[in-house]
Order: structure tokens, then sequence, then C-alpha cells
């Protein structure tokens, strides 16, 4: 039929280049089990920024550029905007009304975006009802006291969050994370088999466990979604009875505010079909929130560990501005490096790789190539936030490039740039996410509450001391890694490791020493002005490495600067004055040391640069530092290193459909940072890496507070809805089905 109808399109018509693929299944073969949008993207650098591609029949057209999404997606969003069919799914998702992402544009559509608009700008103006702020007190709770599993502390941050925003209650968040989880296997193509084979779905239920797994899948979804309404309805009946006494009922017993709460009391505003439709409504945005925040927070924690050079300018911001308090929802405006942090995590790591597809529904032409009906749409956004063209160097997860003028994604006001509302990540024309402020607004609060407390480190191994070593010997510089250490109540435990690190000093490159010399001043008066954790950035005079031992450090008020305050003297000391004129201190131009514990520097590394160049920080131009200068790769170290920046791959030449794309550096799936699940929404799979606790006094004020909110009754378990048993998976009926990642 493809074949026919390419023969019949014009001369001047031309189809979009793809590869060719088999008869029948196309290239179904070619896709890796393994994130698959490399794959893609790899497919787009060979043959262009739009391409398509023969799926078992259907054509899929892969799009690369933000442009292009844009050209289509949004100006010619009348024939964009419907949705492909899901074969997995019990009920049409075009048409059931239940699925709100996953619906053609019909009426039903039309009345649930508005109301999802609505909900979401009442609750916004409400700061969502200060429900991140309130969870993020047991997030925190929840990873000092068990870090290992930090990413459920994280999921049920988020899902707690989102129950309380749809049902005025934390307490059926695990119930949520689960519906959400079978949600995403019932819709991502690599997840129901029911996606791969279809036919499947044709027979009955009791001959074929995809049909019988999603039966009760969906059964239970609609049970929960009506066990939840039912129950906010009766919370708002007992708490509006009138009482006889004249006082007004205290806050506490009012019911509390939700999505549920508001479609219940003007339900008939909303002109929805039936209850049920409007339990569907709000148990979507549950679970449309329940997964995809965890997974950029859990990208976040990725992040820090491998490009450590940067925490310590967060910290600064967080130092600053929140000194001993938490972040909430008002402090966005005042920090724009934990926003820079955010963005360029979903940048780095889109939490949609592949994005939500779109589905055409008339035949189409864009730049001479023909786009057929019924073509299904990808927004690639893995491909999308590695345009060249826009992010340098666009593999390296890099804050600055929000930050820093020189860089072409730079924007002002930084009291409202960078944001990611609006990002191509949140899809295009009609079908863009209703949930951008609310992400927004969990991830701020929760990230920042997370970089408040803690610091983050890779572990190290035994074979990077040993590594480490052997290059001191050969007299190579070495990568310097963080140097917090453990599954840590307090950073005084890291200190064992710090005899490995006065190992690690070893002569600055002839350029890099220089650069010092010549700046040596500035940079330590700009570190004490920034004081607090600034640059962790030191020098010692010493040929000699300093003796380190534990007691020593853990005695300084603040871990970071105890540990740069051991490493300055050699011996314990208070951290450092702001008085400019202490000379203690003063390096000697014949042996400056680079002793910084979480610095990495390399090529290009503008944590060093930063206090000059980032608006932010700098009031007086007059301390501004000129560029680092650039070190050759070989000088930094002779390891490959997943964290070493390539150099620069700009080009001003602009991608056109069916002209290959220069390749830039990519990601490949050897890369550590690459281990994501393989569903529709991409999350790390859990990964070892250290949380250190930076002040005690705010880890003591998170317990207090913690211990606080529990005695009002806040921190209440999750509850078990069916069964009971430990694996919560009920009778046949109603239950949780099988996982996996
Ligand atoms: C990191 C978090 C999130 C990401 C990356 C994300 C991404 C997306 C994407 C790519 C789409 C499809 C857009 C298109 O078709 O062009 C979408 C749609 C949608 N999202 Fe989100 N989303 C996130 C969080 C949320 C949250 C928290 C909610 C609500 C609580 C939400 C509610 C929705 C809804 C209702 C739609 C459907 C819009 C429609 O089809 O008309 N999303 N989201």
């Amino acid at each position: 039929e493809r074949i026919h109808a390419r023969r019949r399109l014009p001369g001047y018509v031309k189809s979009l280049p793809g590869p060719r693929g088999l008869p029948i299944i196309g290239s179904v073969h070619e896709l890796p089990e393994k994130n698959s949008w490399l794959k893609f993207h790899e497919w787009g650098q060979k043959y262009g920024p739009i391409y398509q591609v023969n799926l078992a029949g259907t054509n899929h057209v892969w799009i690369m550029r933000d442009k292009i999404a844009r050209d289509l997606l949004t100006k010619r969003s009348a024939i964009y905007s419907d949705r492909p069919f899901i074969p997995a799914l019990e009920q049409d998702n075009r048409t059931s009304g239940q699925y709100l992402p996953l619906m053609s544009r019909n009426e039903k559509w039309v009345r649930q975006r508005k109301f999802a608009k609505q909900i979401m700008d009442v609750s916004e103006k409400a700061s969502f009802y200060g429900y991140p702020e309130l969870e993020s007190v047991r997030l925190l709770f929840e990873l000092m006291t068990e870090p290992s599993k930090y990413n459920v502390a994280m999921e049920s941050f988020i899902a707690r969050v989102t129950s309380r925003l749809a049902w005025g209650t934390p307490m059926p968040s695990d119930e949520l994370k689960q519906r959400a989880r079978e949600l995403l296997i019932g819709v991502s193509p690599g997840g129901a088999l029911g996606n791969k084979l279809p036919f499947l779905m044709s027979l009955p239920e009791r001959l074929t466990s995809p049909k019988a797994w999603e039966a009760r899948r969906s059964r239970t979804e609609r049970k929960f979604f009506e066990t939840m309404q039912a129950e906010v309805q009766e919370d708002i009946d007992i708490k509006r009875k009138p009482t006889s006494s004249k006082i007004p009922r205290p806050v506490a017993s009012r019911p509390k505010p939700s999505w549920m709460r508001m479609f219940l009391e003007r339900k008939k505003s909303w002109g929805f079909g039936s209850d049920l439709e409007g339990a569907f409504a709000v148990g979507m945005h549950g679970i449309a929130g329940a997964l995809t925040i965890a997974a950029p927070m859990q990208s976040f924690c990725l992040a820090l560990c491998h490009y450590p050079q940067y925490q310590p300018i967060l910290h600064e911001e967080i130092d600053r501005v929140l000194g001993d308090r938490m972040p909430t929802f008002d402090d966005m405006e005042k920090m724009p490096v934990l926003r820079a942090f955010i963005r360029e995590t979903l940048r780095w790591r889109p939490p949609v790789p592949t994005g939500i597809p779109h589905e055409l529904i008339q035949d189409d032409m864009y730049e001479g190539y023909h786009i057929p009906a019924g073509s299904v749409m990808h927004p690639l956004e893995w491909s999308i936030s590695r345009d060249p063209e826009v992010f340098l160097e666009p593999d390296q997860w890099n804050p600055m490039r929000w930050l820093e003028a020189k860089y072409p994604t730079y924007q002002e006001p930084l009291s409202k740039y960078p944001t990611i509302t609006q990002y191509s990540q949140f899809g295009y024309g009609r079908r863009t996410c209703q949930g951008m402020a609310v992400t927004e607004a969990d991830l701020f609060v929760g990230l920042g509450s997370v970089a408040w407390l803690f610091s983050m480190a890779k572990p190290e191994t035994k074979d990077a001391v040993a590594e480490t070593e052997t290059d001191v010997k050969a007299g190579i510089t070495p990568r310097i890694e963080p140097t917090l250490h453990g599954e840590v109540k307090s950073c005084g435990e890291s200190t064992r490791n710090l005899s490995r690190y006065s190992k690690a000093f070893t002569s600055l490159s002839a350029d890099e020493r220089s650069f010092f010399e010549q700046n040596a001043e500035r940079i330590k008066r700009q570190s004490r002005r920034y004081s607090g954790m600034p640059l962790d950035l030191a020098f010692v005079e010493s040929e000699t490495p300093p003796q380190l031992t534990p007691p020593q450090v853990s005695n300084a008020d603040s871990p970071v600067r105890g540990l740069i305050a051991t490493f300055e003297n050699g011996s314990p000391t208070p951290p450092a004055s702001p008085d400019d004129n202490d000379t203690r201190h003063k390096p000697s131009a014949s042996a400056l040391r680079l002793a910084a514990g979480r610095m990495t520097f390399h090529r290009n590394d503008s944590a060093i640069s930063l206090p000059g160049e980032f608006r932010g920080f700098t009031t007086d131009p007059a301390t501004a530092l000129p560029s680092p200068p650039l070190i050759p790769a070989a000088e930094t170290s002779s390891r490959p290193s997943a964290l070493r920046n390539p150099s620069p791959t700009v080009s001003t030449k602009t991608d056109r459909p069916g002209s290959p794309s220069r390749k830039p550096p990519s990601a490949s799936v050897d890369d550590p940072t690459m281990n994501f699940s393989t569903l529709l929404i991409a999350k790390p799979l859990p990964f070892n890496f250290n949380l250190c606790i930076r002040n005690q006094a705010r880890a003591e004020l998170v317990a207090q507070k913690w211990v606080e909110l529990k005695m009002q009754g806040e921190f209440e378990a999750s509850r078990v809805f069916w069964g009971g048993g430990k694996d919560t998976k009920g009778d046949a009926e109603f239950g949780w089905g099988e996982v996996f990642a």
C-alpha cells in the first residue's frame, strides 16, 4: 500500500528519508531493547532532522529539531493534534474519556482540558497549598535515615505531594505509584506485550495473560479512582455539616483543598458526562504527576555526582538566599542557580526522551516532503535537547549554559529565567502538558531542600584510589573526585578518605600555575566574600601534603569549610576569616597547589571562573576573573573519562530535512550515566552514591520539624487497598500486577 502511495506522488514531491526496513515488520528488528531513543537519534544523524521509519506497518516520523516540531505540531496543530491508538489498553484510548493525554481531540478532550487548566491555575495561585514544602520535610528525614533508598524516598515525595493535590491526603500515594507504573507499562511501546503483538488483545481474557493483566489493571484503577472520589465526598459532607455551635470550625477540621474537591464542589460547571469521568479526570492528573517528576529528581543526583565541580555554586546560592531555612515556592525568583540546575537536568536526561506522539489526520507537505495521513509524529526530545546549534557540548551537564551570557541559551531576567515552563520537553501546540507549573514547584522545593541539606558524591572504589596513586607516581594530574563518603549522618566520617587526597597533590601544569599565580589573591578574596563553601578552592604552601586525622575536621562548624581550612594549614584551624587582610594563607609562588576536594580541573571547567562571570555573584566588576587558560586534554589526565569535556562542535550550518546532520558527541549505552529504565518515562536505575549532611544544625531542624508534623498527624503511613499481603497483590479481581523497570 505504502509503495503504491509513493509511486502515486507527483514528481516534485519527495518521501521523507529513513531506513528501508524489511517487508511487513519494517525496522522493528533494528530497535534495541534498552534506550531506544539512542537508535532514533542515530538514525536522525544519518537521515536528517526529520525522517520516517516503518514500524510493523505504521509510519513513524521522527523530528529532531525544535523548529520543525513547532512548524508542524504547533503551527499546523489543526491537523497534527490527534493521538495514536494504543492496542494494549482495554478500552480505546482515543474515545474512552479516561486519559486526557491519550484522547483524540473530541468533546471529552475539550472539557477535560478546560477542567485541567482550571484546577492547575487555582492550585498554582495557592502555591499548591504548601504541599511540596510539607512533604520535603519527610523527604529529607527519609534520606537522612535511609539514604540507600533515595529513589523510593524521591518517588514517595512526588507521589505524596500529588496525592495531596488530587485528593487532599497522602495516604493513597503507594497505590497511586503502582497505578502509574502499571499504566506506564500499558502505554509504553516497549512495555505490555499487547503493544508488540496487538492480536493478543483480541483473544479471550482466559487465553492470554497480557489481556488478563490489562483487565485487572483497568478494574483496579477504576475502583481506586472511585474509592478516592467517594472518600473526598464523604469528607466534604462530614466537615460541611452544620454545627449547633456558632464558633467556626478550626482549620484542621475543614476539608483539605484538592482537585477532587474542586470537581465535586462545582460538578455542574464542568459539564462531565458522569461522576466517573470526574474520577478519571482527577485520577489521571495524579498518575501524570506520580512518576514523571521523580525521574528528573533521580537524574539530578546522577548529574551532581558526575559533575561535582558545580555543587559549590548551588550551595553558595542556597546558603546565601536561604541560610538556615528550607526553600519554599516563593524563593523561586531569587534562585536562578537552582532553576538552572533543574533546567539543565531536564535537558541532559529528558524524562520523556522519545516525546509523546501526535497523529497526523490528513496528508501534508513539509519543505517538499510528503507526510502521509496517519503518520505517528514524534518530537524526539533526546535529539531536540541536543541540538548542537543551541546547546554547546550537548552531552555535558552544564548548568552554566543558563547563567552566563556567553552561552546562546542564556536569557534575562534571571529572576524569571531559566525556567522549565514552555520548554519543549512538555510538548507542542494544543497538546502541551498541563503540569508544567506543578512540576517546577515540586522540583524546586524538593531538589532545593535536598541540596540545602546534602552534598552528593560518587563512592570511591579501591580501584579509583589505586589509580590515583599510580597517576601521582607517573606525574599525571589526577582527576580529583569528591571526598565525601559513606551512607553518612555526618561529614566527619568522610575524613577517613582525606589521606587519599593528600597523596593526590601534584604539580600544576605551567599554564595552570601561571593562571593561579596571577589570580591567586583575587580568587582567595572572592572565595571568602562568597564564603560558606565558595569554590572549594584552597592553596597549600608546603610541598609536603598535610597529615590529616579524622577528629580535626569534624570539629569545624561547616564540614567542607573545615576541610579546606585543614588543607590550607596542614593543621586544624577555624574556617577562613572574611578579613581580606589576613595574610596567613598567602600562597608562595613556587608551591601553589590546587587542593580542592570537589574541583575537577578540566579544560573549559567554568566552575573556576565563575564568580567573575556569573552576574548573580558579582557586584564589583574590578574583582572579575579572566577565564582560565585552556589546558590540552592530554595534560589533564591520561585516562578516558566520562566527565571530560569534548571540544565544542558548533557550526553555523542549518539542518535541512533530508540532509544528514553533523555528528555531535553522543552519549552511548556504555556511559555510566545511561543506565535507564526501558519504559516511556526514562528514569535512572538506582545507583550508588554518598549523601553527606552539610550542616548538623539543619539536620536537627529537619528532625525536629518531622517530629512536630508527625505528631500533628501529617505523615501517616501509606494505606494498603487490596488484600493486605506483603506484596499487596490482593485477589484475582483487584490488586497489583507485576511491574518491571
Ligand atoms: C517532568 C514532568 C513532566 C513531563 C516531562 C511531562 C511531559 C508531557 C508531555 C511530553 C506531554 C505531551 C505533550 C504533547 O503531546 O505535545 C504531556 C501531556 C500532559 N501532561 Fe505532562 N509532563 C510532566 C508532568 C506532568 C504533571 C505533573 C501533570 C499533572 C499533574 C501533567 C499533566 C499532563 C496532561 C494532562 C497532559 C495532556 C495534555 C493533552 O494531551 O491535552 N504532566 N506531558
